[in-house]
């Protein structure tokens, strides 16, 4: 899958909410009640990415996580991260 460029990334981020361009990957910082709904939602968050074969890096203290999404292949920003970022998002409500 092709790099996006970083307009591209600019105006599809345009269509998500809370999501940032940085270090050459997609990231948004999550905040849930406490560590069982952040992990819950993480593990509801895995099947997704294992149905997209496209995985997060990602962070989780306590009640937050920090997801980042690139394409190894690429080394960079794909559209498979911007599509990975709105289910997560549509997950997460
Ligand atoms: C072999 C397997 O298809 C690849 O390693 C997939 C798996 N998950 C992946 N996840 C992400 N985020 N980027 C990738 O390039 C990627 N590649």
């Amino acid at each position: 899958m092709k790099k996006l460029t970083t307009n591209e990334i600019t105006e599809a981020l345009k269509n998500l909410s809370g999501w940032a361009l940085k270090d050459d990957m997609i990231e948004k910082t999550f905040t849930f009640g406490d560590f069982k709904e952040a992990f819950a939602t993480m593990t509801h968050i895995a099947f997704e990415c294992e149905k997209q074969n496209h995985h997060p890096n990602w962070e989780n203290v306590y009640n937050s996580l920090t997801i980042k999404l690139s394409t190894h292949d690429a080394d960079g920003v794909t559209q498979k991260d911007v599509d990975l970022a709105k289910s997560i998002d549509e997950i997460v409500g």
